[in-house]
């Protein structure tokens, strides 16, 4: 069985970026080439969802929330911790777990592949979970802690394909998965490899590797590089971004990390207790946020309000 978690826990609360590391990202993030991505028609509308835990005094972790995502874009979610964005991203391809209920709401995938609109939430059993690895995938927060440790990296991306596409052979298999490594910037000989032969940042590569594997639309990220380095979080980075703009593929990513999210996403939906408060280019939020939560969280990051983390994105200079 592969190592990649079908059906993954929360996961613990992230440690709080310090200060200097949250500086020293932003410095590097400021420097991400972020390609020229080819914003498309929805790949994804979200109407309304709504997630409860239901514990003995229930949890409204997510209240009604509304966004659309489209083709090569990539939106960010951002805010404090516990205000809901795995809750909410979990759910988006019914990856929540009991207590966790989906009370309302709808999530319809628009799959580019056969023209046709799925009403996610009513997937079920097989069908549930090919639409998981094939249209949406997702990288876990410490995903590269869920490698398995005792079988190679060929084996583990081989058994991705022996599940989801049965008719490639042996051969075509390994081809499909060093190319995957090669694409991830993972050297093609480091197939034979087992986890603890690879760096963090390598284990990571492998994952999103994986998630990749089946060509999906979407790809949902909840902090994917948090457990890195800065350096090689910004290799990560740089490598999402090239990617989505070579693959075409959208992405939610999920960060507490406002400033390093203004750096790589489009879009950015700031939440506060279970509530979209604002959806906003990047741009827009950083110049002229209108949420009063959305400023006291641009003001709460000392990386955005010194030099080193201005919002230098490429061509937004002027509007300061
Ligand atoms: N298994 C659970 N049972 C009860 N409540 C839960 C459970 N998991 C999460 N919650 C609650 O749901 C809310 C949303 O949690 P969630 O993990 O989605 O937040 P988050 O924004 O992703 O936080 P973080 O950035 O720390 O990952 C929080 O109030 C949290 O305490």
């Amino acid at each position: 069985m592969t190592a990649f978690p079908s059906e993954p826990v929360i996961q613990a609360e992230p440690e709080p970026v310090a200060e200097d590391d949250a500086s020293a990202l932003a410095e590097l993030t400021n420097t991400l080439d972020r390609g020229r991505p080819d914003i498309g028609e929805p790949v994804l509308t979200v109407t309304e969802l709504s997630i409860d835990y239901e514990v003995a005094e229930p949890v409204h972790a997510v209240k009604s929330a509304s966004f659309e995502l489209r083709r090569g874009e990539i939106l960010g979610l951002a805010g404090e911790s516990g205000c809901g964005k795995t809750t909410l991203a979990y759910g988006l391809n019914q990856l929540h777990r009991p207590p966790a209920v989906i009370t309302g709401g709808s999530v319809i995938f628009h799959d580019a592949t056969t023209n046709q609109d799925l009403d996610v939430l009513s997937l079920q059993g097989k069908e549930l979970r090919r639409f998981r690895w094939s249209k949406v995938s997702m990288v876990f927060q410490g995903a590269m802690n869920s490698l398995n440790p005792v079988i190679s990296v060929r084996a583990q991306l081989a058994d991705v394909f022996a599940t989801h596409a049965p008719s490639m052979s042996r051969d075509e298999r390994l081809q499909r998965s060093q190319d995957l490594l090669e694409l991830v910037g993972v050297e093609r000989r480091r197939i034979n490899s087992f986890a603890h032969e690879l760096s963090g940042g390598m284990r990571q590569r492998v994952m999103i590797a994986m998630a990749l594997a089946l060509d999906p639309q979407l790809m949902i990220m909840d902090e994917p590089t948090t457990a890195l380095d800065v350096v090689v979080q910004r290799e990560i980075l740089q490598e999402i971004l090239r990617l989505r703009t070579e693959l075409g593929f959208a992405v939610i990513f999920i960060t507490h990390d406002l400033p390093l999210l203004l750096e790589i996403a489009d879009r950015v939906a700031v939440m506060r207790d279970g509530n979209i408060v604002e959806l906003a280019t990047a741009e827009d939020l950083y110049f002229e946020p209108q949420h009063d939560y959305t400023k006291k969280l641009l003001g709460s990051f000392p990386s955005l309000t010194g030099d080193a983390g201005d919002f230098v994105r490429a061509g937004y200079q002027e509007r300061r």
